[in-house]
């Protein structure tokens, strides 16, 4: 995109949540709206300031408080006990600094805030400033939880199959997982972001018109301001229009010893494998998949996070001839390889539109949250990839997934030109006309005049 001449540059708060699948996307949001001439601040809680390695020096940083400056949720009692004190701190704090930033006459324009804070739009309007709600995760997900906020969707589930507008069929095992935790703090947390949405001037979903028309087209006739403004990824990765536009995650180490492992390796001979930057897998599960990698006759690539080396085999080796694991990775730089040949995921949403923006297919072995949602999409919807069965105990066997594996990896000639479909038409979204892309300018346009 072109950089815009203006005697003022707009100025946007981006405030993130603290966990990297959700400021990654707010990032990158954030580096095409610098490029169009926006001026960002990126704001985050004090603990996780400390974990930021790399965010671009043009953008500036300022932090709020979620309570626990020391240790993040991890020093709360508990789930509840953090989300109850970040929005009792949170608030205070965001508004202490827009009255900071309002002082020293550096104008505030749009707060861009993660929907998961609904308070931030409160403190914005207080303060006068227009507020623009950010949904990290996908429309049909998105579309569920706005039907729990409205009260058309009844909890607990009481049917199997679930009838919404515009979604496919649904049924009990395909809905998000916090519908059937006992504790309803995570579901009442993801239902929250409905809470004021009516209210934001602005709803921006990193997601593409295309990957959801019909969804899209029903929600704009609720909420005017909605906006398609993904895939929030390198442009790079895309339409490769800038060079420098390739780093991505703010707060992991990035292991460069895996692409060089890759680079020797028969294209689309390596199976790789991620979990994302949080879910825990159980020992039993990690058993079956270094199994199956072990019997497999491909390569291997699996991102075992430090946290979960301990869950590993005793006997397993970490670098064989025929397998990696590294406890980080670039992970759009390892899906753009064209050493990949399909990728064991737990489907987050940003593994998922990172995947489908990159071509490559999808195996899914969902854990919690939207990723069961995002499952069916992937296999059902999206027709890019299948999904893994599981047995009584949730566990996917070796015998199972080594079967996925060399489905995926013999890719049918259908499944070849859905996964290429869908990346042309994220390029094509983010390129000049295209969805996102016009969306973008209409919003950075309104920045200065509204
Ligand atoms: O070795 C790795 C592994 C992951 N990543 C990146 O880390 C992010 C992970 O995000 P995601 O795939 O969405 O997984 P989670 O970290 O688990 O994300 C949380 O947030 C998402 C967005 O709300 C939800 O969809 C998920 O269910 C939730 O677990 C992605 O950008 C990956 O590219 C790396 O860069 N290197």
């Amino acid at each position: 995109m072109e950089k815009k001449n203006m005697s003022r540059r707009a100025h946007c708060l981006v405030l993130t949540y603290p966990l990297q699948g959700h400021i990654n996307p707010m990032l990158q949001f954030s580096k095409v709206l610098e490029h169009q001439g926006v001026r960002i601040t990126l704001v985050t809680t004090r603990f996780f300031y400390n974990n930021l390695q790399s965010v671009p020096p043009s953008i500036a940083i300022e932090t709020i408080s979620d309570g626990f400056d020391k240790g993040g949720s991890t020093e709360a009692a508990g789930l509840r006990a953090y989300f109850d004190r970040f929005s009792q701190v949170g608030p205070q704090t965001f508004a202490e600094l827009l009255e900071k930033l309002g002082k020293s006459k550096d104008h505030v324009d749009c707060v861009i805030y993660n929907a998961c804070f609904p308070w931030a739009l409160d403190v914005a309007k207080r303060f006068g400033i227009v507020g623009a709600a950010y949904l990290t995760q996908n429309m049909t997900v998105n579309s569920i939880y706005y039907h729990v906020h409205s009260g058309k969707l009844q909890v607990p589930l009481k049917e199997n199959e679930i009838s919404l507008p515009t979604l496919p069929k649904l049924h009990l095992h395909d809905m998000p997982s916090f519908f059937f935790d006992e504790d309803p703090t995570l579901l009442n947390f993801v239902v929250g972001q409905f809470s004021n949405i009516d209210k934001a001037d602005w709803i921006l979903c990193n997601t593409f018109y295309e990957l959801d028309k019909e969804i899209v087209d029903w929600v704009t006739k609720i909420w005017s301001k909605f906006k398609t403004i993904g895939p929030n990824i390198p442009y790079f990765f895309l339409d490769k229009r800038c060079e420098d536009d390739k780093d991505y995650g703010v707060t992991q180490f990035k292991s460069e010893e895996c692409m060089e492992w890759l680079n020797d390796k028969p294209k689309g001979s390596v199976v790789y494998i991620s979990f994302g930057s949080l879910v825990p897998v159980c020992e039993e599960q990690m058993e079956e998949i270094a199994c199956c990698l072990r019997e497999c006759s491909d390569y291997f690539l699996w991102v075992v996070r430090a946290s979960e080396e301990i869950k590993l085999p005793k006997e397993f080796e970490k670098k064989t001839a025929k397998g990696l694991v590294v406890t980080w990775c670039s992970q759009l730089k390892v899906l753009a390889h064209e050493a990949i040949g399909c990728f064991v995921t737990h489907c987050g949403w940003n593994s998922i539109i990172e995947t489908l923006c990159l071509g490559v297919p999808i195996i899914a072995i969902p854990c919690l949250s939207d990723q069961i949602t995002n499952a069916k999409l992937i296999s059902e919807v999206w027709k890019v990839g299948i999904k893994t069965p599981i047995d009584d105990k949730k566990i996917v066997r070796q015998e199972a997934l080594k079967q996925c594996i060399k489905e995926m990896m013999s890719k049918d000639k259908v499944m070849k030109n859905n996964v290429s479909k869908w990346r042309n038409l994220a390029i094509k979204a983010i390129g000049k006309g295209g969805s996102s892309y016009e969306n973008i300018i209409e919003f950075t346009n309104n920045l200065l005049h509204s």
